[in-house]
């Protein structure tokens, strides 16, 4: 992993991003929770934020936990700008990116995370020289689960990451049955959509990471 997006979680801990957050009291409940990631939606959705803000919640947030800007089919002229006006190190993306708009990102020093929908065919982390992979529901950020227990036949590699439809209630039961490397969760942290709730994004970290 490139060093400019060094994740901090130690081995045998659960990798916890936390995405879609838009206000300085989440972003404050995430770290105090003890989240790994944040995430910042610069595309276009109910939770998208501007990069001036992202750049300003991002202050607030310690060097060890990795800030991550969502993106779905932007060019790369516009998530570079985004990127470096939000100062975000890690780009999650959405979209169709070929091999060079990955290679462009990683020259500047950018962590990547590809995101993917499960389906039949189930892509193996690295392929596209991403840092992680994203395993997802069709729609993403829409809530919906998918079939966790069918993860264990497929083969994603190390470092890939459960999302779609988690909630503090099933997270833990994903976890036990999918065996990710990591979370991302955003509706399930929420009381309305786009909003988000600081009680359950304490309460889902918890859970994620057995009670403890
Ligand atoms: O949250 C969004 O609106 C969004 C928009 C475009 C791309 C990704 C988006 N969110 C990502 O969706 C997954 C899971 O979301 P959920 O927990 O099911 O709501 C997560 O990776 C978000 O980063």
């Amino acid at each position: 992993m490139r060093q400019s997006g060094a994740v901090s979680n130690s081995s045998d801990s659960l990798f916890i991003k936390i995405c879609g957050l838009r206000t300085e009291e989440d972003v404050d409940a995430a770290v105090e929770a003890g989240a790994d990631a944040i995430g910042f939606v610069l595309t276009a959705s109910p939770r998208r934020v501007d990069a001036a803000t992202a750049a300003r919640l991002s202050r607030r947030i310690p060097e060890h936990v990795l800030t991550v800007g969502v993106f779905r089919g932007e060019s790369l002229d516009d998530v570079r700008s985004l990127a470096a006006e939000s100062g975000i190190r890690a780009v999650q993306l959405h979209g169709s990116e070929d091999r060079g708009y990955y290679d462009a990102l990683a020259a500047d020093g950018r962590t990547l995370i590809r995101a993917a929908a499960f389906g039949d065919s189930v892509p193996r982390c690295g392929e596209m020289g991403e840092d992680m992979l994203l395993l997802d529901a069709p729609v993403p950020g829409s809530g919906m689960a998918w079939d966790w227990s069918r993860m264990p036949v497929a083969d994603p590699g190390d470092r890939w990451l459960l999302a779609g439809g988690l909630t503090p209630d099933n997270v833990r039961n994903a976890v036990d049955t999918a065996r990710p490397w990591g979370v991302d969760v955003s509706s399930g942290v929420e009381r309305s959509r786009g909003v988000k709730d600081p009680a359950l994004i304490t309460a889902f970290v918890k859970a994620a990471r057995g009670g403890r």
